[in-house]
């Protein structure tokens, strides 16, 4: 596990940026797995910028998204999938077809599961995966307790979870109960991982999880731990309760 510690958000932003446009331009068929939130956000609009200012491509790229929400129609501003579009796609030249998020609309959703999982397999598997960080550790929205066998599933998402989401929405009771998830196994599957945080809020999960150094599924993001290929990004606000010695030890 690596841990790259940055001043701030827009440090973080800019380091998980260029590792992602170095992957694109060495593998141009890189499969990337993307995550939503206000983490990645910054990293996203990075991308744009380089994708303007120098043409990265990602024509023969394709996408693969962590999580979406069950219930909420596609379109809906709050959808991951209207996320994905308002902060990506639609500034980039990744064709349509390319991008792939779990339809939490469908009927059968135990099969939409099965679909997505072939779907990441027909692929060839994540090159890269982004991912954020839970305030209780969560990774997609691998809750604590989340087996780290589960593939692609539904899970019913926590309270904290859902308060901390419902700056998104008019109300906390707006805020979607379930959602599709990526499992552990799906992260643990991709060939790279790049974990970003940033901010106090994230603060103590970070504690956590590099004082963990054991894999725990009370805590999700500890699986991380049994993968070879893991690059942390964190600014100092996220890595506050850190030991100084233990951050030296990454
Ligand atoms: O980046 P944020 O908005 O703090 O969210 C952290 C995590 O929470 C989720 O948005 C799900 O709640 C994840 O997708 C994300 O990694």
């Amino acid at each position: 596990m690596e841990l790259i510690q940055t001043q701030d958000y827009a440090e973080m932003s800019r380091v998980a940026a260029e590792i992602l446009i170095k992957e694109i331009k060495t593998n141009p068929q890189a499969v990337l797995g993307l995550a939503t939130g206000s983490t990645p956000a910054g990293t996203y609009e990075a991308l744009i910028r380089d994708h303007e200012q120098h043409g990265t491509s990602y024509k023969q790229v394709h996408t693969v998204n962590l999580d979406e929400y069950i219930g909420l129609d596609q379109s809906d501003p709050n959808s991951y999938k209207s996320f994905m579009k308002a902060h990506l796609f639609n500034a980039i030249d990744l064709p349509e077809t390319h991008a792939f998020l779990p339809n939490g609309e469908a009927t059968d959703i135990q099969e939409e599961c099965r679909r997505y999982d072939e779907k990441i397999r027909q692929l060839g598997g994540v090159d890269l995966q982004v991912l954020g960080i839970g305030q209780n550790g969560h990774i997609g929205f691998n809750e604590p307790g989340s087996s780290f066998s589960m593939t692609t599933h539904v899970v019913e998402l926590t309270h904290n979870t859902r308060k901390a989401n419902a700056r998104f929405f008019k109300q906390l009771k707006d805020v979607p109960t379930h959602a599709i998830t990526m499992g552990i196994k799906n992260i643990l599957e991709s060939r790279r991982v790049l974990l970003l945080a940033s901010g106090s809020s994230k603060a103590e999960a970070m504690a956590r999880l590099l004082n963990a150094e054991q894999p725990d599924e009370a805590f999700p993001a500890s699986a991380l731990y049994l993968h070879p290929h893991v690059t942390i990004i964190a600014d100092k606000e996220a890595l506050a309760l850190v030991e100084d010695q233990k951050r030296r030890a990454f």
